[in-house]
Parts: structure tokens; sequence; C-alpha cells
């Protein structure tokens, strides 16, 4: 649990109908911050109809919209049961051609926590909202009907959450009423979704039964018609989840704009994605890498001690340095990666796919720039394995990838921030996005290694910084050091050193 999490370890109490699912549970130190969820699955599984549940169990719903839904929903299902789908209200459109076409964010909130919800529709040419709700998901509940298991939708998006970050999964056996209830059938489809949560990578996942539509294990308890389950209740599982801290890790603040009101005041407005900062701290503006110290951070009309993430500021620095709209303001420690050559891994989006080779606009906060993409694998949503894979990553396919830059870029791994970590590709010719993707790693620019000048003998290693010294320390280098001369340069520097010195790299 993060620091900036409020622990508590006061029992269970329980609330109006939510029944405690065991004692150990209350003894857990809890997450109080807000959990941000999405619901995925296949289409017609019933994630309308389990949102709707939520919100009305929690009484989220209020008195007017309650007595829309009595009226609407009149005859609509044999049970004599409200039709909870509806409480998603405002998607018309949904109604009127039976699917759901955005993604809408839901609030609710019990004693102990609130909750955002993203619905995303569970059609395959919509895994485009789904890659914009799983972006921000602390958790990912995923839906399966009873009566038919896994589909590949539902595989599909169980990897694209896990790709996307999400690594809390709560798979929900819905419709188990349709299935009397089967314990059997319900352990199948569980053991099923943890071997391909495995491979995934994923491991904290609760599988529940339950019935949406009569509101079994979602949030009251479904023990009268299970009795043989003993786990939590959905709406448990969601209260002991834990919410990410976006505050961990170093300082980022992607300039999205440069303010020169007068000849004494220029600052570099943002939000900051990560990390906080407060006057006097140094940073480095990347990627030229430049430093300086804080000389004063402005939100709004106020002058503030501190900013941490989340925070829309102005930072003013302590000497004119050259920023520009789409550097990245970060820590002096825990520096984010910068380089021309990085590993990622993306969500093909477009009808037309990926094409190897091709010159794409990459666009990641406030920074575009050229990249050209080199699938390297595919996932074979199956098997959950990777294919090598060298061609064109088609509509939906999910694929490794090389990224190469003209210019240096800048990013963190995903892993560690969501923001300087994503990215979406944008054709130049039809201005689409063509993928959104997750930044893995960063490739060693080892490009940077050329002849000096005609008649010298020895190597001249140019590279930035950190690569130089990682070099010089590694058990690779070590016999070769005295043939070699390293020079230290800037990210910025080494692209330009290496980009005059064509064919010799
Ligand atoms: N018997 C039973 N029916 C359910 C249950 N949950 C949902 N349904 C029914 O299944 C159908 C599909 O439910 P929806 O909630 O609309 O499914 P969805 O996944 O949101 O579908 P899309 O919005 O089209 O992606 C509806 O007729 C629901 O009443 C359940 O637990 N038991």
């Amino acid at each position: 649990m993060s620091a900036t999490a409020t622990a508590t370890t006061t029992p269970v109490a329980a609330s109006a109908n939510v029944i405690p699912f065991a004692e150990s549970a209350a003894r857990v130190s809890r997450d109080t911050r807000p959990l941000r969820l999405i619901t995925c699955g296949s289409v017609d599984d019933g994630k309308s109809t389990l949102i709707g549940r939520l919100l009305w169990d929690t009484k989220a719903v209020k008195e007017d919209q309650a007595a829309t839904l009595a009226r609407d929903s009149g005859a609509q299902n044999d049970l004599g049961l409200p039709d909870f789908a509806l409480l998603l209200d405002g998607l018309q459109a949904e109604r009127e051609q039976g699917i759901t076409i955005d993604v809408a964010y839901r609030y609710f909130s019990t004693d102990r926590r609130s909750f955002i919800v993203a619905d995303t529709p569970g059609h395959e040419q919509y895994t485009r909202n789904m890659v914009t709700g799983a972006s921000t998901a602390d958790l990912a509940i995923l839906l399966a009907d009873a009566r038919v298991g896994l589909l590949e939708q539902t595989r599909r998006h169980a990897t694209i959450a896990a790709l996307m970050g999400i690594r809390q999964f709560v798979l929900a056996v819905n419709k188990i009423d349709l299935i009397g209830y089967d314990k059997a059938v319900f352990e199948k489809i569980a053991a099923e979704f943890r071997e391909f949560g495995l491979a995934l990578g994923v491991r904290q996942i609760t599988a529940i039964p339950m019935s949406a539509l009569k509101g079994e294990n979602v949030v009251l308890s479904g023990t009268e018609a299970m009795p043989w389950y003993e786990g939590p209740t959905l709406i448990e599982a969601l209260e002991l989840a834990t919410s990410r801290s976006t505050q961990a890790g170093g300082f980022r603040l992607p300039v999205q704009r440069v303010v020169r009101p007068g000849e004494s005041f220029r600052g570099y407005q943002g939000t900051v994605s990560g990390g906080a900062i407060k006057p006097g701290d140094s940073v480095a503006v990347l990627p030229s890498g430049t430093v300086a110290n804080v000389k004063q951070i402005v939100t709004f009309d106020l002058v503030r001690n501190a900013a941490v993430a989340g925070d829309a500021i102005t930072l003013v620095l302590d000497r004119q340095v050259d920023v520009a709209r789409g550097d990245i303001i970060v820590s002096i420690d825990g520096q984010p990666m910068t380089g021309t050559s990085f590993d990622a891994q993306l969500v093909s989006l477009q009808p037309g796919g990926i094409e190897p080779g091709k010159r794409y606009w990459l666009k990641s906060g406030a920074r575009r720039q050229r990249v050209t993409i080199e699938p390297t694998s595919q996932l074979d949503l199956s098997t959950g394995q990777w294919k090598p894979h060298a061609s064109l990553l088609s509509m939906n396919a999910i694929g490794k990838v090389h990224l190469s830059f003209e210019e240096p870029a800048v990013f963190d791994a995903y892993e560690q921030n969501r923001a300087t970590g994503a990215f979406i590709l944008i054709d130049p010719d039809t201005l689409n996005t063509v993928a959104g993707g997750m930044v893995t790693a960063k490739r060693a620019d080892i490009g940077g290694i050329h002849r000096g000048k005609e008649g010298e003998q020895r190597v001249v290693l140019s590279l930035p910084a950190d690569l130089a010294e990682q070099l010089m320390a590694s058990e690779l280098f070590a016999s070769r050091r005295d043939e070699a001369d390293i020079r230290r340069l800037t990210a910025a520097e080494a692209a330009e050193f290496f980009s005059n010195a064509g064919s010799d790299i």
C-alpha cells in the first residue's frame, strides 16, 4: 500500500444488506482512495446490467431515475425485475441500436469507498474505447457468460487491460442463475482464466459467480442460491482493491505551454503527471538535458510551496533555459529514458492495420514526433503466447514493436508512469489514430559506434552519458576498454552527432 493511502484496521461493519465474506478480510488494511475500474467482456455478457445493479444496490440511483426505470422496463424481463441496463442513461443510441457506443463513466460509493467505473463496449470495433477506459483504471471487472465461458473477445480485453498496466482483475462469471448455480462450471471457467492470467503476468484474480440480473454476489450476498461459494461479493472485492499512486516515482511535467507575459517572467505550464516538486529542487529539461532549479510554482493565482501529480501548474526556473512545448521537466533523480529507439506494445485500432517501415506521427502528451514501427511479434489470443511476426499488424492485433525516432524521444516505461509511458500513433495521410501503445523499455542506441578520423585506429563511442556509464561498467566491455574512447554526450548531442556522422555509424 502506498504511503498516501489511509490505512485503517476497523472491522467490517455490516452496512445495510452487505454480508462480510470473511472475518480475515476485516483485518486487512484498507485503501480508502477512490477506485477506478473498467468493465469489459463480450457483447451481451451483462456489463450494463451489472453496472446498473451496482448503482442500484449502492443507492447511487436517484429517485427520478428509479421512477423512469420502473416505467421503461415494465414488462421487459421474465423475472419481473427492472432492466438494470437501462440505468446507463444518456446512452440513447445504445437503446436504439442495441449496442453501447462510447465510454461512459459512472460514480457510486459505499460507506468505505467511492468508485468510478468506465463502461466500455463489448463489440470488437470498439476496442479503442476499451483502451481509453483501461488507461486510467486500477482494476478490471471481466465478465464471462457462465453458459459460454471465455470468448476470444474476453481474452482480448483481458490482454489489453493487462498491457495497459492493470494488475487486479475480478472475473465475474455472470448469469450463473441460467446454469442452475453450477459450482463445477464456475470452477472450470475460473481455472481457465487463472491460467490465461498467468500467461499475461496477472496474479491477482478474484473469480466470483454472480447473477447481475438478480443481484446475487454483486452488492448483496448470493449465499442462499450458492451456499458453496465462500469468497467475496463483487463490492467487497472492490473495497479491498488498491488504487495506484501517481505520486510515486520521479517528478514529471510535460510542458503544454510556455508563457511569457513580460520580460521578467517565463513560466512552463502543464499538469504534473508524476512525483512532487517544491521550490529549490533541481530539475532537468528533456530531451536537451539542461539543468536548473525551481524558483516558483504558480497555480491559477496562487504561489505554492509544492505541487504533486494531478496539479496544473506554471513552473518558473531560476535561470534562462530553452524549453519548448512538448519538452518534459523532470526531477534530477529518477529520470525517464531518453533515446531514439524503444520497445513498445501496441493495439492496432484501424482497419488498415500498422505497416512496418511506414512513418507515423507518435503523440505522447504535448509531444508529436516522427516514428517508424517495426513489429516483432504478435499475441495469439487463443493461447496467450507471442508469435514471431514481421509483417502488418492488422486491426485489433496486439503486437510488440520497435520504435525508431529521428529525434531523441523521452519516455518512462508504462509500468512506471502511465502518462509519460503511453502514446498514440497517427497516420500522417489520413490523420486517423491508428494505434494506442505503451513503452516497455529503451533499446540501446549502440548505433553510436564509429571509427575516428582516417588513420586513427581507436574506436570512438559517442554516447548519451547514461549509456556510456553503463557500458564502462559492463563486463562485456571490460576487455576492450583501452581500444576505445568514450565521449559522454547529452542524448540530444549524441543524436545530432550521429545524424552528422552519416555512413560511419
Ligand atoms: N438470467 C440472467 N440474465 C442476465 C444477467 N445479466 C444480464 N442478463 C441479461 O442479458 C442480456 C444482456 O445484458 P446487457 O447488460 O445488456 O449486456 P451487455 O454486456 O451490456 O451488452 P452490450 O451493451 O451490448 O455490450 C439482457 O437481456 C440482460 O437482462 C444475469 O445475471 N442473469
